[in-house]
């Protein structure tokens, strides 16, 4: 199988569709004049062909199901019901991916009566190769469906099956985490400023810090906190910090961040 002619759409041109997109034609091989995103948003559909130059666009989401071999369903959760009025049919040649937060496979099938429909939990670095996806399909699904999923999100980072169960899980982690990692980078960039250090010279060594790190954990493969200690000198600077973030509830409010986002994401499923 080939993604050289595969025809990618998207229903929803905002911030997720086009960080795939870009991440599709940058690094899976899928042309830009093979992709086509619908919304009725113009300054969306703007913004998208600004950022993939060659695209098309429309503000006919029938056009995109239509016209495609795979469909990103791209609007937020509270809008997949609107969107799926838009549709009044689904060719059996078009596969439907839902990155939804929350909706589960029993309601997208409701929505949109088909039996080749994957929900996947992407993550913004898809935009620069380094997402990490997660995904799941009712066992009618055909193996072939499953492998051009993976194919497709394999080429913009890792892609992960998990049983569905587990996709609320993922959204809190992986797929709301960018922005809990952001957040530390802002925060010890902060940290380094009120220290002394130029914003600029402080952001660069915090982002660094954070991608060397989950590089080590990547590439060596040992647990985390065995990397940790090998950080920590007795008495030393380390510790002090270590102690500093135990104090504060590092660990605790980590967990319960995930948690909760896990929990809204449940709770979108039910609206
Ligand atoms: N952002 C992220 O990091 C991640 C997002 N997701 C999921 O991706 C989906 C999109 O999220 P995100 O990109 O952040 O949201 P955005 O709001 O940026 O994008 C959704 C787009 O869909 C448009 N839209 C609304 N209704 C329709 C419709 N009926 N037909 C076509 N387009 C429509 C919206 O237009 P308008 O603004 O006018 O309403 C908007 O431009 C969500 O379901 C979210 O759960 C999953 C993983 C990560
Ligand atoms: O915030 C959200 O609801 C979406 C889903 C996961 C990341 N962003």
């Amino acid at each position: 199988m080939t993604n050289r002619s595969l025809r990618v759409g998207f229903i929803g041109a905002g911030q997720m569709a086009l960080a795939m997109a870009r991440g599709f034609v940058e690094r899976g091989g899928i042309a830009a004049d093979s992709i086509l995103a619908s919304d009725p948003y113009p300054a969306a559909l703007e913004r998208f062909t600004e950022a993939i130059p060659g695209c098309y666009t429309t503000d006919d989401n029938q056009a995109v199901i239509d016209e495609n071999d795979v469909v990103i369903l791209a609007v937020k959760p509270q809008m997949m019901a609107e969107a799926a009025k838009s549709i009044s049919d689904i060719s059996a040649d078009c596969l439907l991916i839902s990155i939804a937060a929350g909706l589960n496979l029993a309601k997208l099938t409701q929505l949109f009566p088909t039996n080749r429909i994957i929900r996947v939990m992407p993550n913004t670095p898809c935009l620069i190769g380094q997402s990490a996806c997660a995904f799941t399909a009712t066992s009618d699904v055909a193996p072939e469906d499953i492998e051009r999923t993976e194919q497709l999100l394999s080429a913009t980072g890792i892609a992960v099956q998990v049983p569905e169960t587990q996709m609320d899980a993922v959204t809190g982690l992986s797929g709301s985490g960018p922005a809990f990692i952001y957040m530390l980078i802002e925060a010890m960039s902060d940290a380094g400023v009120r220290l002394g250090l130029p914003r600029q010279v402080a952001l660069q060594l915090a982002a660094q810090t954070v991608k060397g790190a989950a590089e080590m954990v990547q590439t060596t493969g040992e647990h985390p906190a065995a990397l940790k200690d090998k950080v920590t000198s007795p008495g030393g600077t380390t510790i002090a910090g270590v102690h500093a973030l135990e104090k504060a509830g590092f660990r605790a409010a980590v967990i319960d961040a995930i948690s909760a986002a896990a929990t809204r994401s449940r709770e979108l499923g039910q609206d």
